[in-house]
């Protein structure tokens, strides 16, 4: 053995070749600073080693080094610049160290090798990679450049342009796509990984392969004609600009790095992208981001260990073929859980159906799927008119119209027809889980199971607790919902459950503003261009539909009369009364229509405006930030009402639904990271300036006493 510490050993091979081998302790390797400490110590072992002739680098893991480990980095990231460079500089010798060894060097990658653990294997000479193996530098969609080098030496293998692709999409490779670019030499079979790597290396040690060249070639300015590098690096950001957009800044950083560094030798370019990377490392964008996945894991986490607990779901049934039910028996039985699908009328069922193939050969269309794959989806789904198919199934959703005395006859229904174990949940929007409970004899076996629309592309189920649930029928419906691919999180019974609760105080916020003479396209306009919601409040509402909304806001309204009864006509009244629904019925904020070429358009209607402006008078302008604090603050004190109230378990799991649930602006990572970078005491003085508009804009006691604590929601939770 030549070298060896928890994460790292090394030893010699025949030949005099040496494998460097990355084995840490817990069931993946990860590039933590024992790690790079240990590579260090690692290649310095090696260097003193005058037998060894080549070096070769494995993982005893199923996967290669899945990434830098984000929540050590989180912690270094809050230190000051002067810390922080010299660390990122250090950091960089190690793998410079690497790549300088004064013989050939290759790596043999299994599985991930993504972020710093693709910037390793970039450092040396050649990369091998057996069928499983996944690379790639995703650091942009963190808000970051690459920090080890892999904006350097990226493009000086694969060229700038698929290096500006790789880099600013963030996207992991196959390794036919790494192949095909260069990125890595061969693929081979993951039994014969460790030969094939063996044999190509000797054939470096024996000058078969060029070694020396490559390196050069690596730590030499991008060799690119003034013309050419010109074109890709002002392609490249007009591209992502209008991919990213103004808010996701880490995109359009890398391509610059790239540039400034084209013309310079690896030591000088290092210096550019480290430069970049502390600057990025310390946004705000960034720190969301990083919130968001280290958020998703724990959330992630918490749904791996409810599969445990719970019971197989090998078929499940779903009541009520509308736009729901066809949803959610579309993606259950595309996700191979076959699913029964049961409603009143043919039309319906056939409708469901056809929501069903129309979703499929969409995905055929985009080479997603195959004829083959569509049919077995389909095989998947059983529509009928009666209740003996679902007699067998291990869970129930039920969809059907919103209607408590409906709802409530349909769940008693269906309890006779299947087994006694057998989990049943309802998919309703508003409608109290512990009233339906009671339509049930055992309760024990019911919950929420809260989807959104659409169904296949919304990420975010809300799973609603009632004071009955069983823990299994939570976990049970966690782990189906997993199965769908979709992220679950767990929420307490109350008015709305978590989504709809803050979002109708936002709705709320709304119609304030219109009330005072504020103009819904203009709202709209501050929301999705400046705050970045991926719709305004009246083009929100037009989709989800204005009868909806009414009647959800009739619920909230009932449920908390505090602060969400209304006196008087507001927007969504008149607009409900007018019978514009919005979407559905093509006219509601918004006039929707087809274009020539057969695109769905959305116009701005002048009704809307007559009608809002005879109840409302003329039309007044607000200033943008006026605009978000009126929308925003509703919304804010509502989420934190319900982390108060037990409702949401955690600030992060807060912060999860509404960005999968209603596409809250991701950069700014959810409404406790947005009070984080605000400051609780900042926000708190911000609602009390609104503090007159009423109930929704007064904070909790507890938001006050934090905020004079100088506290945070992140850090007490
Ligand atoms: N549409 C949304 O955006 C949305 C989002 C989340 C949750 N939800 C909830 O999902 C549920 C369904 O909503 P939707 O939009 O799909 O409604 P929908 O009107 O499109 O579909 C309801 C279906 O239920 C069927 N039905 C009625 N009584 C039935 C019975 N006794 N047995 C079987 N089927 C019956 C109807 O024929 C209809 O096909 C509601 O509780 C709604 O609140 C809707």
């Amino acid at each position: 053995m030549i070298y060896q510490s928890p994460t790292i050993q090394v030893e010699l091979l025949e030949d005099n070749i040496a494998r460097l081998c990355f084995n840490a302790p817990g069931s993946v390797n990860k590039l933590d600073r024992e790690t790079i400490d240990s590579l260090n110590a690692a290649l310095d072992a090696i260097k003193q080693n005058s037998d060894i002739q080549a070096l070769v680098l494995t993982s005893a893991k199923s996967a290669f080094i899945v990434g830098a480990d984000i929540t050590e980095f989180l912690g270094l990231f809050a230190q000051d610049d002067s810390v922080l460079l010299p660390w990122i500089a250090e950091a960089n010798v190690v793998f410079n160290k690497l790549e300088d060894l004064p013989f050939p060097t290759i790596s043999a990658i299994n599985g991930f090798a993504l972020g710093g653990g693709f910037e390793t294997v970039l450092a040396t000479d050649f990369r091998i990679a057996d069928t499983t193996a996944r690379v790639g530098l995703p650091e942009s969609k963190l808000g970051l450049v690459p920090g080890f080098g892999g904006t350097v030496r990226l493009p000086r293998i694969i060229g700038a342009d698929n290096a500006l692709e790789w880099i600013t999409s963030g996207k992991d490779q196959r390794p036919e796509a790494a192949l095909k670019v260069g990125a890595i030499d061969a693929i081979v079979a993951p039994e014969n990984l460790q030969a094939a790597a063996i044999q190509m290396i000797k054939d470096a040690v024996a000058e078969k392969l060029d070694w020396q060249s490559r390196r050069a070639r690596k730590q030499a300015p991008l060799t690119l004609p003034k013309l050419e590098a010109m074109m890709s690096f002002a392609t490249a950001k007009g591209m992502v600009f209008k991919i990213a957009g103004k808010h996701y800044p880490a995109p359009m950083t890398a391509i610059s790095v790239i540039e400034q560094a084209a013309n310079l030798k690896r030591d000088e370019a290092l210096k550019i992208e480290h430069q970049a990377f502390v600057k990025l490392a310390k946004t705000d964008v960034a720190q969301a981001l990083i919130g968001i996945f280290l958020n998703d894991q724990l959330v992630k986490g918490k749904a791996k260990k409810a599969g445990k607990l719970a019971k197989k779901v090998d078929t499940a049934a779903v009541l009520g073929a509308g736009i729901m039910g066809g949803g959610i028996a579309y993606q259950s039985a595309s996700k191979g859980t076959p699913i029964v699908m049961k409603d009143i009328t043919q039309p319906a069922l056939e409708l469901g159906l056809g929501e069903a193939s129309k979703l499929l050969a969409a995905q055929i269309k985009r080479g997603r799927s195959t004829p083959e794959k569509m049919a077995k989806v389909l095989n998947n789904i059983t529509a009928t008119l009666d209740y003996a198919p679902v007699k067998d199934v291990d869970l129930v959703v039920e969809a059907v119209v919103e209607h408590p005395k409906v709802k409530a006859m349909v769940l008693a229904e269906v309890e006779q027809h299947v087994a006694d174990d057998a989990i049943i949940t309802s998919n309703t929007s508003t409608i109290s889980i512990n009233l339906l409970a009671k339509a049930l004899k055992k309760p024990e076996r019911f919950c929420g199971m809260h989807f959104f629309n659409p169904v296949h592309k919304m990420p975010l189920v809300e799973i609603i607790r009632g004071e009955h649930s069983s823990e299994e029928t939570i976990a049970t419906v966690v782990a189906y919902a997993s199965k769908m691919g979709k992220t679950p999180i767990v929420v307490n019974d109350c008015p709305g459950f978590f989504i709809n609760r803050v979002l109708f105080p936002y709705f709320a916020g709304f119609s304030g503003l219109l009330a005072d003479g504020g103009d819904f396209a203009a709202i709209d306009k501050v929301m999705e261009k400046q705050f970045g919601w991926p719709m305004g409040p009246a083009y929100l509402l037009d989709v989800v539909g204005l009868d909806t909304g009414h009647h959800a806001q009739a619920v909230m309204a009932e449920g908390f009369p505090d602060r969400m009864a209304k006196e008087g006509k507001d927007a969504i009244d008149i607009m409900f009364e007018a019978q514009r629904f919005g979407q559905k019925n093509s006219k509601g904020f918004y006039a929707y229509s087809v274009d020539r070429r057969g695109k769905p358009k959305k116009d701005v209607d002048a009704i809307s405006y007559e009608l809002l402006g005879a109840e409302f008078g003329e039309l007044k302008q607000f200033e943008s930030d006026v605009i978000i604090a009126r929308t925003m603050i509703p919304m804010i004190i509502e989420t934190v009402r319900c982390l108060e109230e037990g409702i949401i378990a955690s600030p992060a799991e807060a912060d999860m639904g509404l960005v999968y649930g209603l596409g809250f602006p991701p950069f700014r990572g959810g409404v406790f990271r947005y009070i984080e970078t605000m400051g609780v005491a900042n926000f708190v003085a911000l609602a009390d300036k609104y503090a007159h508009l009423g109930g929704l804009y007064q904070v909790t006691d507890a938001m006050r006493e934090l905020a004079a604590n100088n506290g945070s929601y992140y850090q007490s939770k």
